[in-house]
């Protein structure tokens, strides 16, 4: 096969066998630097009509013509995959690995990590992450499969196949797992056809382009393992979100350790999202695979695109141009970002106005060349993908000499900052521009619902700028972020402020009411359904309502009405819960292994409510009128995601500021 690929024509740099002897480009791995690279590769792709043109040179049409069609299925059968490795355990790497592994039942999917607690994790019952429905879909390609019987189809029966099938059956036997999770990287990549790289890219934090340019250290750490071990002939793909023309990095790191040999790399930029990370990989809208222009490249894209094809239409594969895909990547959460900060920068002159953002938001999104979605206003985008995203894309358009566009690019980020700012300093102005002695209630920390990831949350700048003003307390309650995740967010304001108890005043509690009780101001910063105001908890009145409100001056805040212990809070029965959805068709939902116990000692279950369930609770509902008699009067609430019901949260009493309207009280 190796001989096959080392025939394909010469296309200069992005050539399989061309190695460019004249590169000014590094020719070690160790001289390439993450930030440096856009200089040195700011160079065109290539463009096969610019090539000279010599006696006996293959014009661009018969060129392309001669390349092997990426989505044929016979020049996927060309490059046989019978082994990936997924290299990185993280948020894309294992849910993704798993689904791959899923709807593809005869191949070894490995998922390898250098963190041991990651990879133990990921083999136990308790999941690194959560994900509705991910699972499942690691259960049965991890564990395997029960055997299956089910009814046959007309001529389908094979009696006595099998021990005790009868004409109308058909037994499926058990499923073998195919998803192994290793910390054994090198021995993996050794074996792989295929090898996916899905590590952390984040922005630099020191040195040259701090705070924008991406820190590509784990990622070239991680070609440099493939460089070194893998067999001639394995298909690199980047996973992991990276500049443009980092493909010619991996290229390079390639021929520096092994120099001839042909390592097809392709992009195959990933498009899930938090907490719907399952759903987005089992019906993804596209799976866009970049990859060369040469033979090896079009096998090599051809047989990736088969595994997607598993479950995946054709039709949604879209194979393109390798820079491309890099960049279309960047280009796609910039927009998604772009849209948040134009709703955001309209709530500001709501404000202002008395507009309401959220029927402007509908109006707007209402013509369908614009669309309703990513106009949610609020506290701005978070996460770990969309700052550091645009970041890098305004690094890369000044690195490509043009600082308008990165300028542009930058205004995104600006607004986002500017509605975090906005609405922490409102709290503190709301409350007479002093915190002293005042407890904080933060409702929320993860940066949108259903996801206990607690990096790059809006909360931590509101949190910061609040401790500016020495409150008292600030508690901190999550349904899904784990405390020492927020702890380990939150100690990079620990150089400015002592920041948890007990030198500081942040404490994050597992009991939302514990966490609101002699409350001066309840901000809820996450958009958690369990927080929108159900009908359920609608109809209680609280002791003293908005009726009777009567206008509490500055020592009305301080007075202390309760503490929960004397308070009788007659939280209702708890509904049972929401059952869990599988993302598995029945009859593989039918075939799942019972779960191993876990040993009596398991921290993780004890830290589920120690009933030995493994799900944390995400929606039993907030029951606001219980609220509403442990917070201190005039009972503010500050909406930071536009998630409550502003009339029913005034009927109990509340006193209710949203971002994007008007004052409710
Ligand atoms: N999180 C998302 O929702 C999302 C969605 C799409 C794309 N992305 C992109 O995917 C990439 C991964 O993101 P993530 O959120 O999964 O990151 P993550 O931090 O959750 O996981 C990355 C993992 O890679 C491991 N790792 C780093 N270097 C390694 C090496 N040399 N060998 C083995 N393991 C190594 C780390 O230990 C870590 O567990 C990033 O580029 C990100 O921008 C993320
Ligand atoms: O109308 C909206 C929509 C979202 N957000 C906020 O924007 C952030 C990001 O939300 P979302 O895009 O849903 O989550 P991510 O998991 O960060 O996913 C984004 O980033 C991923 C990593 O690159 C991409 O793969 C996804 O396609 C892209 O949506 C969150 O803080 C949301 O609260 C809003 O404020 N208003």
């Amino acid at each position: 096969m190796a001989d096959m690929i080392e025939q394909a024509p010469s296309l200069g740099r992005s050539d399989d066998s061309a190695v460019d002897s004249n590169s000014t480009g590094p020719q070690t791995p160790h001289d390439i630097s993450p930030f440096a690279y856009a200089e040195t590769y700011a160079i065109p792709p290539p463009d096969m009509t610019a090539l000279p043109q010599r006696a006996g040179t293959p014009q661009p049409s018969q060129f392309r013509a001669a390349l092997p069609d990426i989505m044929d299925p016979e020049t996927a059968a060309n490059v046989p995959i019978r082994t990936v490795c997924c290299i990185g355990a993280g948020y894309v790497g294992g849910p993704t690995a798993a689904v791959i592994a899923l709807h593809n039942p005869h191949i070894r999917v490995i998922v390898v990590d250098r963190d041991q607690k990651r990879i133990d994790a990921w083999k136990g019952r308790h999941l690194p992450i959560h994900e509705p429905g991910l699972e499942d879909v690691v259960r049965i390609a991890r564990d395997g499969g029960a055997e299956w019987r089910r009814r046959s189809s007309v001529g389908q029966a094979r009696a006595g196949a099998i021990d005790g099938e009868t004409p109308d059956e058909v037994v499926e036997p058990r499923r073998q797992p195919n998803l192994f999770f290793s910390t054994a990287c090198v021995e993996t990549i050794k074996e792989a056809d295929m090898c996916l790289i899905s590590v952390n890219t984040p922005t630099k934090k020191r040195g040259v382009g701090a705070g924008r340019a991406t820190d590509m250290a784990a990622f070239e750490g991680a070609c440099r393992d493939v460089a070194m071990n893998a067999k001639p002939g394995c298909i690199l793909v980047e996973k992991s979100t990276v500049p443009c023309k980092t493909g010619q990095l991996m290229k390079d790191i390639m021929e520096a350790h092994r120099p001839g040999v042909v390592f097809p790399v392709l992009s195959n930029p990933e498009f899930l999202s938090e907490g719907t990370a399952v759903r987005d990989l089992m019906q993804p809208d596209r799976v866009v695979i970049g990859c060369e222009s040469t033979i090896s490249g079009h096998r090599a894209a051809a047989a990736l695109a088969n595994l997607y094809a598993a479950w995946v239409p054709r039709s949604r594969i879209a194979p393109i141009n390798i820079w491309s895909s890099e960049l279309c990547k960047l280009a796609a959460n910039a927009m998604l970002a772009q849209r948040i900060s134009s709703i955001n920068s309209i709530s500001a002159i709501c404000e202002r106005t008395g507009a309401d953002v959220g029927e402007i938001a509908k109006s707007v999104g209402m013509d369908p060349r614009i669309g309703p979605q990513f106009l949610k206003a609020g506290l701005g985008f978070g996460g770990s993908c969309f700052r550091k995203d645009i970041a890098s894309l305004t690094y890369l358009s000044e690195s490509l000499g043009l600082p308008e566009v990165a300028a542009y690019w930058q205004q995104v980020l600006t607004m986002n900052n500017f509605q975090r700012d906005r609405f922490a300093r409102n709290v503190i102005a709301t409350l007479n521009n002093s915190l002293r002695g005042k407890k904080i209630t933060i409702l929320g920390y993860a940066f949108k619902k259903n996801t206990g990831d607690a990096r790059e949350s809006p909360a931590l700048d509101v949190i910061r700028i609040l401790l500016e003003e020495g409150p008292k307390s600030i508690s901190i309650f999550d349904p899904l972020c784990s405390e020492s995740d927020i702890k380990r967010e939150l100690s990079v304001l620990e150089q400015e402020f002592a920041v948890c108890k007990p030198e500081g005043p942040v404490e994050v509690l597992s009991d939302p009411y514990v966490a609101c009780a002699d409350s001066n101001a309840v901000l809820v910063l996450t958009d958690w359904d369990m927080f929108k105001i159900t009908e359920q908890a609608k109809p209680t009145k609280p002791e003293s309502s908005a009726d009777s409100y009567d206008g509490a001056t500055p020592s009305g805040l301080l007075r202390i009405t309760s503490n929960l212990d004397q308070v009788n809070i007659s939280k209702p029965p708890t509904p049972p819960r929401t059952p869990k959805m599988s993302p598995l068709p029945a009859d593989l939902q039918s075939r799942l292994l019972p779960e191993a116990v876990c040993p009596a000692d398991c921290t993780e279950c004890t830290s589920t409510s120690g009933s030995g369930q493994t799900e944390k609770d995400t929606s039993t509902p907030l029951y606001w009128a219980d609220i509403s008699k442990i917070i201190k009067e005039p009972r503010w609430v500050f909406d930071g995601r536009g998630a409550l019901d502003p009339r029913a949260m005034v009927g109990m009493g509340f006193r209710l500021e949203t971002l994007g309207r008007a004052s409710m009280y």
